[in-house]
């Protein structure tokens, strides 16, 4: 079932478009990556989402309740970690889940069961006394991400929650986004310009560009339009400048690079001959000790897609 139907959704600043006639629906249980360059339209579309902005054409439907409709309702079902961190810096984080508590019109022992437990999610207990402004930008996303939780929301909206983070930090924010899908079954939308994150979480994704769907889908699936190409690595030793000349002349290869101990081909699925390969490195005496295939990344997706990288 869905619980987030996005529905051609369009948003022009002035006369740009930002945002062209985007739908998709995000299942209850996925976590679902929200991907893109800077620039794509990804916060916007959030902002539309939480009732922020408001779009010119379209509509998104949270859990049946739509956002244009009925907005305290479609609300209520999300807790949104925004990309710039909202925290009070001089009282303690304590302090901030009291305040950012009572704005969810929570109080007396239901707040300080849910502070308790927001704090152990994100493993913040230790540090509850200490003033915000202490903390590193790490801990104040992971306060960030408390906030969002204390509500208890179905739906956790995290934009961009690991830029200019420590790496500590992050695999914490991993592990805990792999929890409380697992645990709780929150919904989680994750975005982020970091494809090996979104490789590494999500089960579903929509990419974009310029404000329009790139692709969209099952993770395995989006990976398959990325135009058969594979990438093999074969464990090797002596191997050398013209064997990596030969290897680049076989058909279906585009790509060859001789590393210490291996041989790296970017290949064309439909058109490489593995036995072609093979026999060659016999000829030339070159032992294999090892072969391994190893499917595109989402970082090459894109670039296949759009022909451009997703990096700055
Ligand atoms: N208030 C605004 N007025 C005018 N243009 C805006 C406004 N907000 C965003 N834009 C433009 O809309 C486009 C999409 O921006 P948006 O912030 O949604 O992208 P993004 O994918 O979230 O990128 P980033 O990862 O950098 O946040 C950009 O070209 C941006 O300059």
């Amino acid at each position: 079932m869905a619980i987030i139907e996005v529905k051609n959704i369009t948003k022009r600043f002035g006369n740009k478009i930002v945002l062209d006639n985007v739908s998709f629906n995000i299942h209850k249980g996925d976590i679902y990556g929200l991907i893109g360059p800077n620039g794509a339209g990804k916060s916007t579309l959030i902002n539309i989402m939480t009732g922020v902005l408001e779009s010119q054409g379209g509509d998104i439907i949270i859990d049946g309740f739509s956002i244009k409709e009925n907005p305290l309702e479609a609300k209520r079902r999300i807790g949104l970690v925004p990309q710039e961190i909202a925290l009070m810096e001089t009282v303690s984080a304590y302090e901030n889940l009291e305040f950012f508590g009572a704005l969810y019109h929570l109080k007396g022992p239901l707040l300080k069961k849910r502070i308790t437990e927001v704090l152990e999610l994100t493993g913040l207990e230790e540090k509850r006394k200490e003033k915000v402004k202490k903390f590193s930008g790490g801990m104040k996303r992971r306060l960030n991400l408390a906030v969002a939780l204390l509500h208890y929301p179905e739906i956790l909206i995290m934009d961009e929650p690991t830029v200019g983070i420590d790496p500590q930090s992050r695999n914490h924010i991993f592990e805990f986004v792999k929890n409380i899908n697992k645990e709780k079954g929150t919904t989680i939308l994750y975005t982020s310009h970091y494809m090996e994150e979104v490789e590494l979480l999500c089960n579903e994704l929509f990419i974009m560009d310029l404000g329009k769907e790139v692709a969209s889908g099952e993770k395995q699936m989006v990976k398959s339009l990325a135009g058969g190409n594979s990438r093999i690595q074969l464990k090797t030793f002596g191997a050398t400048r013209e064997t990596e000349k030969s290897l680049r002349e076989l058909k279906g290869v585009k790509a060859c690079q001789i590393e210490e101990d291996s041989i790296v081909l970017m290949i064309e699925d439909k058109e490489f001959q593995l036995e072609v390969l093979l026999k060659i490195l016999e000829q030339k005496q070159i032992k294999i000790k090892g072969i391994n295939f190893q499917e595109p990344s989402l970082e090459e997706v894109f670039l296949s897609l759009t022909g451009k990288s997703l990096r700055e």
